[in-house]
Order: C-alpha cells, then structure tokens, then sequence
C-alpha cells in the first residue's frame, strides 16, 4: 500500500525475531504501521534466528503472537497484507562466514534496517557477519537494544565493533521510552509553556521525584535479568534518558544532535555517587513472595530458573544531584522496581512553597504546587493548585484542587501509539532525533557503574520487599531524612 507519508520501501531484517521482545514489541509495532498505512507496499521483515523454520512457521508464530498482543483485535485484511510481507532466514548470528545465506535473501535495491534484538554481547558478531557479506551499504541503518553492555568498558567495546562497518549515523540506539508519548510530551510542557520555562529551576523547585513501578517480575526472563538487575535494565537508560530531558536547558531546535547535547550535558553533570556516599544516597531491594491484584506470586529467589543466592536488585530508589547552575540544592529521588502494587509511572515535580501566608485563618500551612506528569498508564498532566471554595462567607475558605489534563478523556479519538510502532516509523524514515547517541550511554554508564562498584564493595544484600509493595522501608528513610516523603 502507497502511504500518506511515503516512507521508503525497506527490508526491516530483525534478529532474534523469535525472541521476548520481537513477539510482544516489534512484531505488533511492524503490523500497527501496516494498519496505518504507513509501510511501503514492498516493505518487507525478514526474520532471522537460529532454529531451522520455514517461512510459514514464522507466518504462525506471527500470527499467534499479533493475535495476543496487538490490543483493539486484528483486522484480517491488514493482517493477510502483513503476514505476505514475512520471510524467515535460518542463520547462527556467531557464524561469521555464513551470511551469505542471508545476503542471498536480503533485498539489494531497498535500504535494510538491521534490528539487533538480541543478547548485546553479538552485536559486535552480528555486524562482522553483515560486513563479510557486503550486506552494508550508506543507507543502511542497524538498531541496537538496550542495555548497550554491562559497563563502560563492555559498551565501548560493542560500539567499537558496530561502529567499524556503520557510521554514526547509521545507528540507532534505542530506548524505548524515547518514542513514549508522555515523554516526548515533556518537551513540549517545558518549551511550548512559559509558565514552565520561567520556574523550571532552583529557585522555583524544591525537588522532582521520578517514579517508575512495574507490578511485573522479571517474567521469565532470569538469565538476562539476573546479570542486569534493576540498575542496569531501567536506571542506566530509562531513567537516565526521562531525567535528562527533565532536566536540560533548551535545546536549540528539535534536531537530533541539538537535543543529544543537551541531554549529555546534564548526564555529565550529574553528582558522582561513589563508595564513600552509597548508604545515604542509594537503596536496593529484592522482591520476596507477596500479593499482586490478590494472587500469590513468588519471590525473586523462587522465580523459574533462579539462583538461590542471587544478591541481584529488583528495586532501586536513588537520591541523585545534578551540580549545574540550574540544580544545584535540587534533588531528584528516583525510584523503580519490579512487583511494585501496579504499573504506575509518574514525574512529580515540587514546586517551593509560598514565602508567607495571608490565608493563615482558612489554611495554616499552604502547600506548595505540584506537577504531575502521568507517564503511563492514565497519561495525563495534573496541577495541583489552591483555589477559593465559592460562597457569601466573609472568611476566605480555600483548598487543594487539580487542574487535570487527561489523555485519554481530552483526545478521546487519538490513540495512543506504542513507543516501539513511533521509533520504528523513525528508523524506517531516517531520524535520530530520538535515539541516543554513543557519549550519552557512555556518560549514563560512567555514572552507573560507579554505584555498582559502591554496591559491590559494601557487600551489602539488597533489601528485601515484599512483592505487592512500594519497595524495602528504607527507601521511605532515604527521601523522610531530608523531611520529604515519596508520593504514593
Ligand atoms: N524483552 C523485553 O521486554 C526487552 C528487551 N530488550 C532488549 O532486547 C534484546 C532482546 O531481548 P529479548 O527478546 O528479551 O531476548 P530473547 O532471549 O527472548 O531473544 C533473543 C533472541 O536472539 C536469539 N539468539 C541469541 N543468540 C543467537 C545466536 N548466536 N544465533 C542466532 N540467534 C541467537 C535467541 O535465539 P534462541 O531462542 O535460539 O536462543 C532469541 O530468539 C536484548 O538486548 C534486551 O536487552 C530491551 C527492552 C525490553
Ligand atoms: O526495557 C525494559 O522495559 C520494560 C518496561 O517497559 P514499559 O514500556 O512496559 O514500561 C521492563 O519490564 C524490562 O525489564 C526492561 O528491559
């Protein structure tokens, strides 16, 4: 199908599309922009994984994953249009010299996009192979999943390897919260809104806490979490990225390298958080058994596959400080875990209360205002402000009330489109904007990895929570001792 925005007509070659993220993310992304019209009528996926298949098994693992996971059910026709564009190719992405398998079913008049959706250790194996090949051409592009490594030295390492055969422009490195809705939406707020530019700083906030809870565990997916942990799965990236766009001074358009410096700068500026300061900066937890939604569910150490002594954190709620002229005395309270009591991500910002009082005889202690930023679910805006309780009483009897932008009730016809369908339609039409480029995941794992090494060296066991909770007591302690209190 010709589509209103004409992308190109591209082969979009996934590795691992037998994967986690390739039957829940990229597969139903690929077919909601099918349903779009928004791929070029001889776009094609060409699946790649190491097991023998044939095409039509990848049509019915297709199928019976599109049929889960695409909400709002499938449109048959779309869906007839998107399983033709599937081919499978059998390749051990480790073997090098056999990628002329896939150069013999990879288009040479289309631009390929390679999506890495694999373990990030093959990703210098992957590239190799598509260089031997001669599958790489200028206007191809490869997408690589987070987290690029496990630490400063592993990340250079892959992006040293990719790098090689892609220029940086060629790349795209992806954090999926990039292409949120809610988090683009931060730009905007701050930018397009003088009432934010003007009080977005130290003399008007008093601290922001960013709050991602997921009431997922780690889903079946031990061998790869319990290498990561919390640290490494959601804060070096995730929260990173949400922080520095919070944070940064305004860009000087809306170009990919505009937004990029700006975002590194605040990265860079961020406190270091090292041995010496660990305990009262930083908590780590590890879900035990508890209740979710009612439902028994088992702990961190029970998970299938789990072992037993694993000291990896499920949870993390940090106190971190940016030392620039815009933060300095602001903190950020971080916080994210897995089991939490919902899937509930929220931006609170605490804005600094009134000097002095006239309202005394109604309200003693005005409070201060406080912007929420609704990441997901429910995505909205809310801000909390003091308004006057209409009547004839001479007395003025204020209180709290919300000015409440909800998403989903003010743009009733709009839906809301998945992180992974935006960035896709991104790298298929050639725009970094919203990828992260290498020095910021550099500068996200120098600051990382300094609170893993902390972390390692006290020898301390992460704090355990019960699943179904907020997380271990002490992180309550961590935001209670500067007298402050997490928002629940
Ligand atoms: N799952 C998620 O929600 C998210 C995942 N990510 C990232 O996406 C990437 C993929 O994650 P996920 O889908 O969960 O991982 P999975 O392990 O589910 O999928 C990886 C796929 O790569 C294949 N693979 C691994 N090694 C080779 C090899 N040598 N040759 C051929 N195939 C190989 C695996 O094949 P086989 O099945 O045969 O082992 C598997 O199908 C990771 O980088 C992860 O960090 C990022 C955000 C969210
Ligand atoms: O990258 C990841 O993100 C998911 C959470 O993503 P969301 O869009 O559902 O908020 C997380 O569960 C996973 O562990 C992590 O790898």
């Amino acid at each position: 199908m010709k589509n209103a925005q004409s992308s190109p007509a591209v082969d979009v070659v996934l590795f691992g599309v037998l994967g986690d993220l390739s039957r829940r993310k990229l597969l139903p992304a690929l077919y909601q922009l099918d349903l779009a019209g928004l791929l070029d009528e001889s776009t094609r996926v060409v699946g790649v994984a190491r097991q023998e298949h044939s095409n039509q098994d990848l049509v019915d693992f297709a199928k019976e994953n599109l049929t889960q996971f695409v909400k709002d059910g499938l449109n048959e026709e779309v869906l007839s249009r998107f399983l033709a564009r599937l081919v499978y190719q059998r390749l051990d992405f480790k073997q090098t010299d056999s990628y002329v398998d896939l150069a013999n079913t990879v288009a040479t008049d289309k631009e390929r996009i390679y999506y890495f959706s694999t373990p990030p250790a093959i990703y210098g194996d992957i590239t190799e192979g598509l260089h031997k090949a001669d599958l790489i051409q200028p206007k191809d592009r490869v997408v690589m999943e987070k987290p690029i490594g496990h630490c400063l030295e592993s990340s250079r390492v892959i992006n040293d390897m990719v790098s090689k055969h892609f220029e940086e422009n060629q790349i795209y490195r992806i954090d999926h919260y990039l292409g949120k809705e809610t988090v683009l939406n931060l730009l905007v707020l701050r930018f397009a809104n003088s009432l934010f530019t003007n009080n977005w700083d130290r003399n008007h906030i008093d601290h922001i806490q960013i709050t991602v809870a997921e009431s997922v565990g780690i889903e079946g997916r031990w061998g790869f979490y319990d290498e990561a942990g919390q640290m490494r799965d959601m804060v070096q990236n995730h929260l990173l990225q949400i922080l520095s766009l919070l944070a940064m001074e305004p860009p000087a358009d809306l170009s990919a390298d505009s937004i990029r410096d700006e975002k590194l700068k605040v990265i860079k500026a961020l406190l270091p958080i090292t041995r010496q300061n660990i305990k009262e900066k930083t908590v780590r937890g590890q879900y035990t058994e508890g209740f979710l939604a009612g439902k028994a569910v088992p702990g961190y150490l029970e998970e299938e596959g789990a072992n037993k002594n694993s000291n990896t954190e499920s949870f993390v709620a940090i106190k971190a400080e940016i030392d620039n002229w815009r933060w300095t005395g602001v903190p950020f309270y971080l916080r994210t875990g897995k089991r939490m009591p919902a899937k509930h991500s929220e931006i609170v910002v605490h804005f600094k209360e009134q000097p002095h009082n006239i309202f005394k005889d109604s309200y003693a202690d005005l409070p201060a205002n406080k912007l929420t930023i609704r990441l997901q679910p429910d995505e909205g805006v809310e801000l909390e402000v003091m308004n006057k309780i209409p009547g004839i009483a001479s007395q003025m009897n204020i209180h709290e009330n919300k000015l409440d932008l909800s998403f989903s009730e003010t743009y009733e016809n709009e839906r809301v489109v998945d992180a992974y369908e935006r960035l896709m339609l991104e790298v298929i039409n050639g725009n970094q904007s919203l990828f992260v480029r290498r020095d910021e995941v550099e500068a996200a794992w120098m600051w990382a990895d300094s609170i893993i090494d902390a972390w390692q060296a006290s020898n301390d066991k992460p704090k355990p929570y019960a699943a179904g909770s907020w997380g271990p007591v002490s992180s309550i302690s961590l935001i209670a001792r500067d007298d402050r209190q997490w928002v629940e």
